[in-house]
C-alpha cells in the first residue's frame, strides 16, 4: 500500500476484545475513567465478535447509507463510554479556547505596536497551553467560508452513485469514502469524507475532484488558495511569537509544503452515547485549519473535553505533531475528537498543512539552548511514521524524541 502523507490520523487501539480495547484507550490518554454500561455491552460484543462483520466489510459501505436506512451501528463503531466524559469543572482551569486576531499577530510593521506584541504573546501562550486557537482577522472572506460550507453540503447530499464517481479504493487515501482499513480490532468512525491533495499543484489527482456540484472545483481551488495564504500568515506569526525569523518555519516546511483538504460529513447517529464521529487523535501535520458548520469537535485540556464553539467567521488552528518537533516541544498538539448527534448532521473542512515530503525537519535552531536542549531528532517523513502507529492505534511522537 502506498503510504499516505501528512493527514490527520485518528488513534485507535487494537486488542483482543472491545473491553480491553476500552481499557487501553483510557490508559493511553492518561485517563483512569472507568467503564460501566459500555463494559457490559463491549464484553458481550467481544464474545460474539468472531461472528460479526469485519472492518473491511463494514467500510465497504458509507455511514451515510447506514444512517439513511436507520440501520443499527455495527460493533466496530462502538468506541465511546457513557462515563467517558468531562472531568468535573475545576476552578481556575480555563474552559474557553483562546481567540487570536491574526491581523494583529501578523508581522507587518518594523516597529511593532503594543497590540501586536500583546497578540504575539497571546498566540504563544495559546499554543503552549492549548495547542490550538480560534482565529479571527484571518483574511478569509465570509463569502468564501459560506460558499465552502454550502457546496460541501451540496456534495454530500448528492445521490450515492454520484458521489461514488470520486470514490477511493479501500486501501487508498485519496477520494470519497472512509480511511483505509485499520489494524484488527480498531474502532471505526461514524463519518464519511472526501480527501484530496491540493498543493503543490503537481500532486493533484483530478479523478478525485468532484465535477458535481458544478461549483465544487472552483470552491476547492478558491478555499484552499485562501487556506494557503492563511497557513503562511500563521507560520510567520508563530515564528515571531518565539522570537525567530519570520520565515523560519516556512523554510523548515519547504517550498513544496503540502496542503490537503479533508471534507468530513457526520451523519446523525442513533447512539451518540456510544459512538464517536472521529476518535481521539492528534494530527500528523505541521498544523491543521478547521471550519465547522455545527458543534461536535472537542479538544482536550487538562483531562477535560472542551467543545469548540461554532462561530461563522472563526477558524480553528490546531497544532499537529510536526509543530511539536519544530518548536522543540513548546507547542503541544491537542488530542481532539468529534461527537455524534442523534438529530442533525455536521460538516467540517480540515486543511492539513505539512512539510514537503522527504524534507528533513527538526527543532528550529533558535529554540535550542542550555535551558531547553534539543528534545527531538531531525527526521524525514514523520507523517509516514505517524501513519504506521495510527494504524495500530497509538501516537508516534516518542519516535521523534531524543
Ligand atoms: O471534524 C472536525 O471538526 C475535525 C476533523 C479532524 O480532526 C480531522 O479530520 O483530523
Ligand atoms: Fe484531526
Amino acid at each position: 500500500m502506498s503510504k499516505p502523507r501528512c493527514h490527520s490520523h485518528a488513534l485507535r487501539l487494537s486488542s483482543s476484545s472491545s473491553h480491553s480495547r476500552r481499557v487501553d484507550f483510557c490508559r493511553s490518554f492518561g485517563s483512569d475513567q472507568g467503564t460501566s454500561n459500555h463494559k457490559l455491552m463491549a464484553e458481550t460484543i467481544g464474545e460474539v465478535s468472531s461472528l460479526l462483520p469485519s472492518a473491511d466489510i463494514l467500510l465497504a459501505r458509507r455511514v451515510q447509507e447506514l444512517a439513511l436506512n436507520h440501520e443499527q451501528p455495527a460493533h466496530l463503531y462502538i468506541s465511546r463510554n457513557d462515563d467517558d466524559d468531562d472531568e468535573p469543572r475545576r476552578d481556575g482551569i480555563p474552559s474557553e479556547i483562546p481567540v487570536i486576531d491574526l491581523s494583529k499577530a501578523s508581522p507587518s510593521d518594523t516597529d511593532p505596536s503594543h497590540d501586536h506584541r500583546q497578540e504575539l504573546h497571546n498566540l504563544r501562550s495559546a499554543l503552549s497551553e492549548w495547542g490550538c486557537f480560534q482565529a479571527i482577522g484571518h483574511g478569509v472572506p465570509s463569502s468564501c467560508l459560506d460558499e465552502a460550507r454550502r457546496v460541501t453540503r451540496e456534495f454530500f447530499q448528492l445521490p450515492m452513485d454520484e458521489k461514488k464517481k470520486v470514490a477511493k479504493g479501500v486501501e487508498e487515501m485519496e477520494g470519497y469514502g472512509a480511511d483505509p482499513v485499520p489494524a484488527k480490532g480498531q474502532f471505526l468512525d461514524w463519518s464519511d469524507r472526501l480527501y484530496v491533495e491540493v498543493f503543490p499543484e503537481h500532486r493533484r489527482k483530478p479523478e478525485f475532484w468532484p465535477e458535481n456540484p458544478p461549483s465544487f472545483r472552483v470552491m476547492l481551488e478558491d478555499y484552499m488558495t485562501k487556506m494557503r495564504m492563511m497557513t503562511e500568515q500563521v507560520s510567520r506569526a508563530m515564528a515571531r511569537s518565539l522570537d525567530l525569523e519570520d520565515d523560519c518555519f516556512l523554510d523548515l516546511f519547504g517550498k513544496g509544503a503540502l496542503l490537503q483538504g479533508r471534507f468530513n460529513y457526520y451523519s446523525p447517529c442513533p447512539r451518540p452515547d456510544l459512538i464517536l464521529g472521529l476518535k481521539p487523535h492528534t494530527d500528523g501535520t505541521s498544523f491543521t485549519v478547521i471550519m465547522q458548520d455545527a458543534e461536535g469537535l472537542q479538544v482536550m485540556r487538562e483531562n477535560r473535553w472542551i467543545t469548540v464553539p461554532t462561530k461563522p467567521d472563526t477558524l480553528l488552528v490546531l497544532m499537529g505533531d510536526q509543530m511539536e518537533i519544530m518548536s522543540n516541544g513548546i507547542f503541544k498538539p491537542p488530542l481532539h475528537r468529534v461527537l455524534t448527534h442523534s438529530h442533525g448532521d455536521r460538516i467540517s473542512i480540515a486543511a492539513f498543512y505539512s512539510p514537503e515530503p522527504h524534507k528533513e525537519i527538526g527543532p528550529a535552531d533558535g529554540l535550542i539552548n542550555e535551558a531547553r536542549p534539543k528534545a527531538y531528532k531531525n527526521m524525514k517523513d514523520y507523517a509516514d511514521i505517524h501513519w504506521g502507529y495510527y494504524q495500530k492505534g497509538s501516537r508516534a511522537i516518542h519516535e521523534a524524541k531524543v
